[in-house]
């Protein structure tokens, strides 16, 4: 019997990859995170914890003795991270150093979920897993520096970084721009959208599959985990609209100068995933696949 322990377990990501594995029965699943368990009727066990709390996430490893430890924790929000600066860095570095310090100790293999604003988007190719990041705001400069301290310290590790991560949010979740633009237009409202900021966005049951496979591989190293399309913002808007049958015209396309976001972001931020076909045989849905979950009421 496989021991997983899943860090950030109620949040979007988190969730999914605990209820997959929770459901196969060669894994015995802990989750753990912030808050009370979302949704405690699961095949798991769940502990309530803060990461930034070091003896306590000592006592759960001592307990747990996990083989696999799957960080989802993270605070995620951009324009949260820029302004509060001390906390981003303890949650998305200094507790991920601990982590990887305990994950060395207990000899246990730990997966790190990353993210594209590692990089500056400035390429005009899609980024692989050789290319030197240069994030542009400070989530990204604390998600590079969590990547580095899991290299630095991990013998067994591998990172996953995934980009603009969509499907149906649980209550309690998070949403993301395609469940947002699918909101507003049902609800007869205008949209804006960027029509210059290109991502490769992932369907979260994509990320589950892609971290299974790197639970089960002995590869060390970094992997980009995402869609194989390559679109801008207003590009995935116009296919929202499309596949639910919404009306396109509510979609305002601006350049991100009009769009004034309070925090920069990388223009072109598309991650290859040719290592994650080649080395994990990672093969992710289309956008058309993953949107048919978000049908559901
Ligand atoms: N969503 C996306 O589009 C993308 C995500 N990523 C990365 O993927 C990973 C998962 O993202 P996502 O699922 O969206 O994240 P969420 O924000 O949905 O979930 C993060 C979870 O971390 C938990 N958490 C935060 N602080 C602490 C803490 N101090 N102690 C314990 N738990 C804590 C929260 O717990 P609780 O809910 O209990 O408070 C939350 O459930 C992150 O590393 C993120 O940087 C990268 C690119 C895109
Ligand atoms: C809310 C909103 C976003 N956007 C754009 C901005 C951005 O390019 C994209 C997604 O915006 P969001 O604010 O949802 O998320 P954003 O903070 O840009 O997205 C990021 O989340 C973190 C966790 C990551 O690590 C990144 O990979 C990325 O997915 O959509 C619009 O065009 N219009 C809108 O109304």
């Amino acid at each position: 019997m496989k021991k997983i322990l899943i860090i950030g377990a109620n949040g979007f990501t988190g969730r999914r990859i605990l209820d997959n594995l929770s459901a196969d029965d060669a894994c015995e699943v802990v989750g753990c995170s912030f808050h009370p368990d979302i949704r405690p009727e699961g095949n798991h066990t769940f502990v309530r914890l803060d990461i930034n709390d070091y003896p306590a996430v000592e006592v759960l490893f001592d307990h747990v003795c996990p083989d696999v430890v799957v960080n989802c924790s993270a605070l995620s929000v951009p324009d949260y991270c820029e302004q509060h600066r001390e906390e981003a860095y303890a949650t998305n570095v200094a507790a991920v150093e601990n982590l990887a310090h305990c994950c060395e100790h207990q000899g246990s293999r730990f997966i790190h979920l990353s993210t594209d604003f590692v990089f500056d988007g400035k390429s005009d190719r899609l980024y692989t897993e050789e290319d030197l990041p240069a994030p542009l705001n400070y989530y990204g400069v604390t998600k590079y520096q969590g990547e580095q301290a899991v290299a630095n310290i991990c013998r067994s590790y591998a990172i996953a970084r995934v980009v603009v991560v969509y499907g149906k949010a649980l209550p309690g979740q998070h949403g993301n721009i395609l469940q947002l633009v699918k909101n507003r237009l049902e609800a007869g409202q205008e949209i804006r959208v960027v029509s210059d900021q290109y991502r490769t966005p992932t369907w979260v049951a994509d990320v589950a599959d892609g971290v299974e496979r790197l639970m089960n591989t002995g590869n060390t190293g970094i992997y980009h985990i995402c869609g194989a399309e390559h679109l801008s913002i207003a590009e995935i808007a116009y296919r929202v609209a499309d596949y639910f049958g919404l009306d396109r015209s509510l979609i305002r396309p601006v350049t991100t100068e009009e769009m004034k976001e309070a925090t920069p972001r990388p223009r072109n931020s598309g991650l290859s995933i040719g290592k994650a076909k080649r080395e994990l045989g990672y093969r992710p849905h289309t956008l058309e696949e993953g949107l048919k979950e978000m049908r559901l009421k």
